[in-house]
């Protein structure tokens, strides 16, 4: 392949940071010089509207359906995800190809050194309903208001005292150049993909197919699939209050996951052993939080 291979990506400072890992990560693999790679930023509905939570927007593919066009029109020829945005079920036609290595899975609180000092009734930005539920279990006087938009937009918000704290993916701190931001909250279990990079591109386009293979890293790509089988079971997706995290240990795939409602109030935790590959497993282990939920709790998931 002589033309540049061309990359389709959201336009945030994140997508593009996340993107120039991935060239750099193809042209080490391949050999290639800068001139075989050509970075293609494309707004996403995700990015164009702000100020509402997701799930209003009626939002599936928020962040994705722009750059899937645009591999179907022959714009782009692979495309690069924060694999947490991407929905749970694909179209067909797509082949998510290659994963990088994750990065830190944990979220940083930003604004206070621990949960437990924030002063009684502090506000927290967040739009995440997993995020806002698991802060409320832990403290339930705290008030969550609506944080959207990239994460220089957030801690703007936070600088201008529009909230007390905030949290924020390690990952996309650390892979914005900020790694002193925060204090990690080890007990938080994170979104299901959190902290993975997805590259995509369409199933058919064979050569294209097996140059991003060369990249993927398996164990990442081992655990973030578990993570989306399981959402699959919930019948869940990113705006889901779903955590879930998948490590290898032992030569075999650790999933533990968990299902909340808004306010923290009710929630089921549950894990599962089983072999890398494995779907049903953590399909199975969906069903289990699910048959074991208080039935408001199953409700939301529409089970
Ligand atoms: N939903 C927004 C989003 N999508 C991916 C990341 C960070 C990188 C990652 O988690 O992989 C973020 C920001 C955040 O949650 O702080």
């Amino acid at each position: 392949m002589t033309l540049p291979l061309r990359i389709g990506t959201r336009a945030s400072p994140l997508a593009m940071a996340q993107t120039r890992l991935v060239a750099d990560a193809l042209r080490a693999a391949h050999g290639w010089g800068p001139e075989r790679i050509e970075i293609v930023p494309i707004t996403t509905s995700g990015d164009t509207i702000k100020d509402r939570p997701l799930a209003d927007i009626g939002g599936k593919a928020l962040w994705t359906k722009e750059l899937d066009r645009a591999l179907a029109e022959g714009i782009t020829d692979i495309s690069v995800h924060s694999m947490k945005d991407v929905e749970t079920l694909r179209p067909a036609e797509l082949r998510i190809a290659a994963m990088l290595p994750r990065a830190d899975v944990r979220d940083r609180l930003i604004g206070a050194k621990s949960l437990a000092v924030l002063r009684e009734g502090a506000t927290v930005g967040t739009a995440s309903p997993r995020r806002a539920a698991q802060l409320r279990r832990i403290r339930p006087d705290l008030a969550i208001t609506l944080f959207r938009g990239n994460v220089a937009t957030r801690l703007a918000r936070l600088d201008k005292g529009e909230a007390d704290a905030t949290l924020l993916a390690a990952a996309g701190l650390d892979r914005l150049g900020h790694p002193e931001i925060g204090v990690p909250l080890d007990d938080l279990l994170p979104a299901p993909s959190q902290g993975a990079v997805g590259i995509e591109t369409l199933a058919a386009a064979k050569r294209t197919v097996a140059l991003i293979e060369a990249i993927d890293h398996r164990d990442t790509h081992v655990c973030v699939a578990a993570e989306r089988c399981l959402l699959e079971g919930l019948g869940a997706d990113c705006h889901s209050p779903v955590a879930a995290l998948a490590v290898i240990a032992d030569g075999q795939v650790h999933l533990r996951a968990e299902i909340l409602n808004a306010d923290g109030s009710l929630s089921e935790a549950g894990e599962a052993r089983f072999d890398a590959g494995d779907g049903d497993a953590p399909r199975a282990l969906a069903r289990q939080l699910l048959d074991r939920a208080a039935p408001s709790l199953r409700a939301l998931f529409g089970a």
